[in-house]
């Protein structure tokens, strides 16, 4: 191992484990995979010079107390110091999505980035409610179990987490306006944490999610990422503006929706705000159903599958066999000579199944008994039924909004490599990071002070105390357990899935962009009316009451055809109520909350006795669009809903 420019010979034993292969190495050490002679455990062991400017083992020892037992957080087994070497003991891992990222030509398909996303969000959304930011998102952070845990993403590398939350007081740290140094990589920083040297708050961990989510998703990634690491600061100082200059919808053209929305959510998230972790994971997972990402029992699965499950299309239909032609052959048969049996009569059962173009009962049996022959097991799936196989995954990118239904390419299953080749572990070069200036917790020690000095030789070996004791060490699975690269099918079984699944989201944006057209055109307040009884059904009809941009742009045609009188057919009433105060939050707190608001206007639209005029009615809906976009979730409550109803019922009077 080197330190400062100079070869450190690294010793087969630290601690009580024996050093193996190399795994990886990054900015502040190396990598070994390890067993233990005593109990044949297998495992990681993280290496770092003692002298390092940037101790982080000293710091990541300090985390993973507070992590012991989440899903996808390893299990620190044991850390110390030997000789020059500050190590960390944890369990042994597969491969980083940097690796399988660059082994697929830098491109993933969308059912590995959704379930990426969902698994990403909980280790976050985990993290965050033990009080701890990662700051460090990146591909190479987060990597695969081993055997059972292959479909599980686990997040590794604390060097630069932090206590946001006093452990006491669980007080949030203050934001400041202060320019300070970035502290991250440069990849998938956010750009309020990168570009404008702002204070890293849970935001900025789920903006590095979106960047990194999106990166996957786009041919070659972010074009930030493209020119490699920047050397000079020159360099660095072009990436940060164009990482400035991105908007969502350029870096996210020709992806699914659901990526700029996330993107521009994170963007929007106030300092201290705590993200809704659970609607976004519900917006991946509505997608990935979309998609039929789902497994035999149609439900949609956060499991990561590498390599990738593609949908195979399904075979096409045998003809059914004509009974008709084999009844006929069977009388044929001359069995020992005797004389072929007659032709069954006309009336008589078996001519059921003949064509009988007189008859079109008979002919509805036909269709019948041929479906139901199909149903049989043996038989190839109907063209609902996707069918999925492993397979290696250059061609699985996700299609864009434009091309969505066209089919998945196929590639040949017989080039799968083995999984054991993946999780070797190599260097990775991905997300390069800033060196560490400055503290992470209120009790991790300054980043400019070194770690004192051991003699050679003597060791302090600490056990993790909260170390899961129902656990057995990852790496400890018999082999024979490891995923192997199967051929596995997976059908969505039931054909009328997609009938009961409610409305998708490539639907629900069709139709709010047919509603946001009919509203712009519509010339009296019941045609209105009946368009915002549409727009409810449409919400309501989806899992996610998210507004959608789409959602918002039928509102906002809305409050326009109601306010300018140019675009509308003015309504008689508006000069009976032109007396009334327009002001449509007249009479509410000023401090309140969107939440508040809605309410408010909930009850301001249905207590009115008399119809309402269209400005007033506009005013309403537009403070309304306005309290709904405040709010961090932009998902429309009950409130919302009855506000809704409420503006129906009031265009409908009018
Ligand atoms: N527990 C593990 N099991 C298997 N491989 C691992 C494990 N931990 C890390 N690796 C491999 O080593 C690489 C570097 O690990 P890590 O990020 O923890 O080190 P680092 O020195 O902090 O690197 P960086 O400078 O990139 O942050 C990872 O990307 C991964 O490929």
């Amino acid at each position: 191992m080197y330190f400062e420019g100079e070869y450190i010979a690294v010793p087969q034993r630290i601690g009580n484990w024996l050093l193996q292969d190399k795994l990886g190495s990054g900015f502040s050490g190396a990598i070994y995979k390890a067993v233990n002679p005593y109990n044949g455990q297998v495992a990681a062991v993280k290496l770092q010079h003692v002298d390092h400017e940037c101790p982080t083992n000293q710091y990541e020892r300090l985390f993973y107390p507070a992590l012991q037992g989440g899903i996808g957080m390893p299990t620190m087994w044991a850390s110390g110091v030997h000789g020059v070497f500050d190590y960390l003991v944890i369990d042994l891992l597969g491969p980083s999505l940097d690796n399988l990222y660059r082994q697929n030509n830098k491109i993933m398909d969308l059912r590995s980035v959704l379930s990426i996303g969902m698994q990403v969000l909980s280790r976050l959304e985990f993290m965050h409610t033990r009080g701890i930011l990662h700051r460090d998102i990146q591909l190479g952070n987060c990597v695969i179990g081993l055997g059972p845990y292959a479909g599980t993403i686990f997040m590794i590398d604390f060097g630069f987490s932090k206590f946001y939350l006093d452990r006491y007081t669980r007080k949030h740290i203050p934001d400041s306006r202060k320019k300070r140094d970035f502290i991250g990589n440069y990849w998938f920083s956010s750009v309020n944490v990168h570009c404008r040297g702002r204070v890293p708050s849970r935001r900025d961990d789920l903006e590095a999610l979106a960047l990194m989510l999106i990166h996957m998703l786009t041919p070659n990634g972010l074009p930030w990422t493209r020119n490699g690491v920047p050397k000079y600061s020159y360099q660095g100082d072009k990436l940060i503006s164009e990482k400035l200059r991105a908007r969502p919808e350029d870096l996210c053209h020709g992806l699914p929706d659901v990526f700029e929305d996330f993107l521009r959510y994170c963007r929007r998230l106030k300092f201290a705000e705590c993200p809704d972790y659970e609607h976004w994971r519900s917006e991946f997972a509505e997608l990935a159903s979309e998609h039929g990402f789902v497994d035999q029992v149609g439900r949609v699965t956060e499991q990561f599958f590498w390599p990738p499950i593609v949908p195979v299309p399904a075979q096409p239909k045998q003809p059914a066999v004509d009974m008709n032609a084999v009844l006929r052959d069977i009388a044929n048969i001359n069995l020992g000579g005797h004389a072929p049996m007659p032709q069954p009569h006309q009336n008589a059962p078996v001519n059921e199944i003949e064509d009988d173009d007189e008859d079109e009962d008979d002919e509805d049996d036909d269709e019948e008994e041929s479906e139901s022959e199909s149903d049989g097991e043996d038989e190839v799936s109907s063209e609902d039924e996707h069918e999925y196989r492993f397979v290696p995954v250059a061609d699985t990118r996700t299609k864009s909004r434009e091309d969505r239904s066209a089919p998945t390419k196929k590639t040949s299953a017989a080039s799968v490599p083995p999984f054991a080749t993946l999780s070797d572990g190599s260097t990775t070069d991905s997300g390069p990071r800033t060196p560490v200036d400055e503290g992470r917790g209120s009790s991790a020690p300054s980043l400019k002070k070194k770690a004192p000095s051991v003699a050679s030789g003597s060791q302090v070996n600490v056990e993790n105390p909260s170390m899961p004791s129902q656990r057995a060490p990852l790496a400890t699975i018999p082999p024979s357990k490891v995923a192997q690269p199967e051929v596995i099918v997976i059908s969505s079984g039931d054909e009328n899935d997609s009938s009961k699944r409610q409305v998708g989201r490539t639907q629900k944006a069709a139709v709010m962009r047919r509603l946001t057209t009919s509203a712009s055109k519509a010339v009296d307040n019941k045609e209105l009316g009946r368009l915002v009884g549409e727009f409810i059904q449409v919400l309501r009809s989806n899992s996610s009451k998210f507004m959608t941009k789409e959602g918002f742009a039928f509102l906002d045609a809305l409050e326009s055809q109601l306010v300018d009188p140019d675009v509308f057919v003015v309504d008689s009433k508006q000069k009976v109520h032109a007396t009334r105060s327009a002001d449509p939050l007249q009479g509410m707190r000023k401090q309140a909350s969107h939440t508040e608001t809605i309410k408010f206007l909930r009850q301001r639209i249905a207590s009115s006795n008399q119809p309402l005029g269209n400005e007033q009615i506009g005013a309403l809906l537009g403070a309304f669009s306005k309290a709904l976009r405040k709010g961090a979730a932009r998902t429309v409550t009950t409130d919302g809903f009855a506000f809704l109803v409420g503006l129906e019922a009031s265009l409908q009077r009018t």
